[in-house]
């Protein structure tokens, strides 16, 4: 591959480092990777042809992408390194060397693609580059039309350059649809864009002018330049849109400074050149001379002129003010009158001034368009991150379609999924208990829940919201159960849920709703009826301001709920609260006692403490129990606690690992919280919200975020830091592993060692000194370390280029390294050394 200067950062970009990265030999891969995804070729293709092809990236993506057995023929200039299920061969595609060859491999079949990237030698003159690009282009496309299938696609690589129209209007003759594009990977400082052409129409016979460079390319009549442009906009760059002048392949022009003091058109000039030169020509000039003499030519004066491209609109009005000075001075005035000549000079300076004016607006509307495209870009990407928040929602079955109805009106508006009113209505409540959805028969589905009816009519259920709700609770099901496989600690926590459901009664208690009996069908309607309005899913918040007891509103309706029902009287003790806590508060709850039990054992140094504890434990417990209270430790919850393996004692051996449990550990044992702030914490907003009904898919995302936070204390988040720390520290398994074969390695060898001393030591034909000599040479021996093995490092350019096998005259173990990493490892190293 042509070596292509690349400079700083922009060589080193991501599409760079992900090459490196995923093995591709170039960071094209990309480009071909984005096309492919954007019109998807390849996928199509079963005979692909690389024109230009080295060093392979696009061969090993076209390997990647295309169906198995599919062939790949590439062919280039350089060397291509071996490709697994790739064809490659080295020839000039200008050549009719080449097309023979690529028959050859092709044998009778036809291409579905042909891909060309080709590039010539870039780095001589721009005009020249771009000329030979759009040459081999054309070449390119003289093989596409021979080797192509009808249908087949054109990808080529494109210079813009002034040739570019006609090659486009080549291409359009040839093929159904041409696209050009520039993929992301594409440097946007680069020219190249990526004309796709798809569709070729296979004509029986193609005008051979099609495929002439000089008939295609001379049609387009030179653009005159926009010099106005360059100087007085100068910061608005063209990047070598209109190629190069015709005739001129220099890239560096410069002219005497004289002549653009001469000139009538001082515009063109420093629009069009690079520098305006003092220097003395061989034969001499006497007005370069006195320009370089005159004090109007200053040393800024003379910078300018020494760089006009990289020149801004102050010093190009400069330049042309120095030149109007110097007219005068030179006496171009005089040949006129002398109004004549103020004429002059006003109209040129009248030239520059209207322009800067108009300039100012149109940098303003520029500046403006700037804001405007930046602030939609910014609102299409959150959009966009948005979307993508979504879909990943959705895949993880998070979310639904209908969320956008929920969204628009709200939990109970018209159409709303969960419209209670109706459900309330219809006397379907007592069939949804327990926060499980009831599988109710589609006939009973359609006459008792009316979802979005707003209760108005009985038999209006949506089939399709029915449809989606079922679907949903299969996904959800599908989704716990993968989960249940890959987590154990889902597991355990869903077998402990399980088992609290069967305990847990909460606000159903004495119902007769069990999971088998809402399968039943309508037979039990009876009992129903029999208690009318057990429980209402939809409490009228307006209702009954004060009740006979004078409680308040909120206390009226906290004890509205039908676990009071059977409770003859006023409700004194509060305790009985506790059955209403919901399961997380409970769990809070158990977790704080498990945590108390926790912290007393670790007391348990202390005899007298642990006694103390004890009774201050059990004075609480009696009085608890005066109180109505039970503490009963949480058995059957530990037995399903499946990841915790019980210690010696028995005793679950429970680690606390967050902020929250140490905060609140520590709060126990300083006695800044009793049993009594625990069960109180129980207690919060959360506590009594309405689950009847509710799917499970919502209840468990609820219940994710509706616990109230915690406070943590900095020393609580400073030890299970301090913990986690020691834990990271710890090395890993395979590093452990490794040790621990070096020691029993090292433990054998000494065995082995001890065995042949005492051998040594035992026989009888040696002095005591030969033995102790002979000992000590085992002893050496053995700690003696082998050398090492050295690596011969071979750079892979010249012969090695290419290679697969053992470079020559490379010896014992070698190892091939690429040239231009080595580079960029010295050019790395040269500037971190430059920074210190
Ligand atoms: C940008 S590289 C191609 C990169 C390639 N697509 C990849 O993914 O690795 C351009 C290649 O065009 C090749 N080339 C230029 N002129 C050629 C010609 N006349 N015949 C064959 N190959 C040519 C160069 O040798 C160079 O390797």
């Amino acid at each position: 591959m042509a070596i292509q200067k690349k400079h700083g950062k922009g060589r080193l970009d991501k599409w760079y480092k992900l090459a490196k990265e995923k093995g591709y030999r170039a960071r094209a891969a990309f480009k071909l990777i984005q096309l492919n995804k954007k019109y998807g070729f390849l996928e199509k293709s079963k005979v692909l042809l690389d024109l230009c092809a080295a060093p392979g990236s696009w061969c090993q993506v076209a390997a990647e992408t295309m169906p198995v057995s599919s062939l790949i023929v590439g062919v280039d200039l350089a060397p291509i390194k071996s490709i697994p299920r790739v064809i490659t061969f080295q020839s000039d595609i200008t050549t009719d060397k080449c097309r023979a060859t690529i028959r050859q491999h092709l044998k009778t079949w036809k291409a579905d693609t042909v891909l060309h990237d080709g590039a010539p030698n870039v780095g001589t003159a721009w005009v020249q580059d771009s000329f030979n690009q759009a040459e081999l282009v054309l070449q390119s496309m003289k093989l596409a039309t021979e080797f192509l299938v009808e249908g087949g696609t054109f990808v080529t690589k494109v210079f813009r350059s002034k040739d570019y129209n006609s090659l486009l209007w080549v291409f359009n003759q040839l093929f159904t649809k041409v696209e050009a594009t520039k993929p992301p990977s594409s440097r946007n400082v680069s020219a190249e864009i990526f004309v796709v052409c798809q569709g070729f129409k296979a004509p029986k016979r193609i005008d051979p002018k099609f495929l002439d460079p000089r008939s295609v390319f001379a049609e387009l009549s030179d653009p005159t330049p926009n010099n106005e442009a360059k100087v007085f906009n100068p910061e608005i760059k063209k990047r070598k849109r209109d190629g190069y002048e015709e005739g001129n392949y220099t890239q560096f022009k410069e002219v005497p400074a004289s002549e653009f003091i001469q000139t009538t058109d001082p515009i063109a000039i420093l629009g069009s050149l690079n520098r305006l030169s003092f220097a003395q020509p061989a034969n001499g000039d006497v007005a370069l001379a006195a320009l370089d003499k005159l004090p109007e030519t200053t040393t800024e004066i003379r910078n300018c002129c020494n760089d006009l491209r990289v020149l801004g609109r102050k010093e190009f009005r400069m330049l042309l003010k120095w030149r109007l000075k110097v007219r005068e001075k030179f006496g171009f005035a005089t040949k006129k009158s002398a109004k004549a000549a103020a004429e002059a000079a006003a109209e040129e300076v009248a030239e520059v001034e209207p322009m800067d004016e108009e300039l100012k607006i149109q940098e303003e509307l520029q500046a403006l368009k700037d804001k405007e495209n930046t602030r939609k870009k910014r609102e299409r990407r959150r959009e966009n991150e948005k979307k993508q928040k979504e879909v990943i929602r959705m895949q993880l079955h998070m979310t639904a379609p209908t969320e956008i109805g929920l969204e628009q009106a709200g939990p109970n508006g018209e159409g709303s999924m969960f419209g209670l009113k109706a459900v309330d209505k219809s006397g379907a409540v007592d069939k949804i208990a327990k926060g499980k959805m009831a599988i109710l028969k589609e006939s009973d589905a359609h006459k008792e829940f009316d979802f979005g009816s707003g209760g108005e009519s009985d038999v209006d259920s949506d089939p399709e919201e029915d449809e989606l709700d079922k679907e949903m609770d299969a996904m959800y099901e599908q989704y716990q159960e993968r989960k249940s496989e890959a987590d154990a600690k889902f597991r355990a926590k869903k077998a402990r849920k399980e088992h609290e459901d069967g305990d847990w009664e909460g606000f159903s208690a004495g119902g007769s709703d069990d999971d088998d009996e809402l399968e039943e069908d309508s037979s039990d309607d009876d009992s129903d009826e029999e208690a009318p309005s057990k429980r209402s899913l939809l409490t009228n918040l307006e209702r009954k301001e004060q009740k006979a007891g004078g409680l308040s509103k909120r206390a009226a309706q906290f004890f509205d709920q039908d676990i009071f029902k059977d409770i003859g009287g006023v409700i004194e003790e509060v305790e009985e609260d506790e059955g209403s806590l919901d399961e997380d508060d409970q769990e809070t709850l158990a977790a704080g006692l498990d945590e108390l039990e926790i912290i007393r054992e670790s007391k348990a140094g202390s005899d007298e403490e642990e006694s103390e504890l004890v009774e201050e434990i059990g004075a609480e417990s009696d009085e608890s129990e005066e109180d109505g209270f039970e503490i009963v430790k949480r058995k059957d919850q530990d037995a399903n606690w499946e990841d915790e393996e019980p210690r010696k004692d028995g005793k679950l051996d429970i680690d606390i690992i967050t902020a929250e449990a140490m905060t609140l550990a520590q709060q126990i044992a300083s006695g800044e919280k009793s049993r009594y702030d625990l069960i109180d914490d129980g207690f919060n907003k959360y506590a009594f919200k309405d689950r009847d009904g509710l799917p499970e898919w919502f209840l468990d995302d609820e219940g994710r975020h509706d616990k109230p936070h915690k406070p943590i204390s900095a020393s609580a988040a400073a030890a299970i830091k301090e913990k986690l720390r020691a834990l990271n520290a710890r090395p890993i398994k395979k590093v452990r592993e490794a040790k621990d074969r070096k020691k029993f390695k090292a433990a054998q060898r000494l065995e082995k060692l001890r065995k042949k001393s005492a051998l040594l030591a035992d026989e009888e034909g040696m002095t005591e000194k030969e033995k102790a000599n002979s000992i000590s040479k085992l002893m050496s021996k053995a700690t003696k370390r082998k050398p090492r093995q050295e690596v011969k490092v071979v750079v892979a350019r010249g012969g090695n280029r290419g290679i697969a096998g053992r470079p020559r005259g490379v010896k014992g173990k070698y190892k091939i390294v690429d040239a231009r990493l080595k580079k960029d490892v010295r050019a790395d190293k040269r500037l971190a050394k430059k920074k210190k």
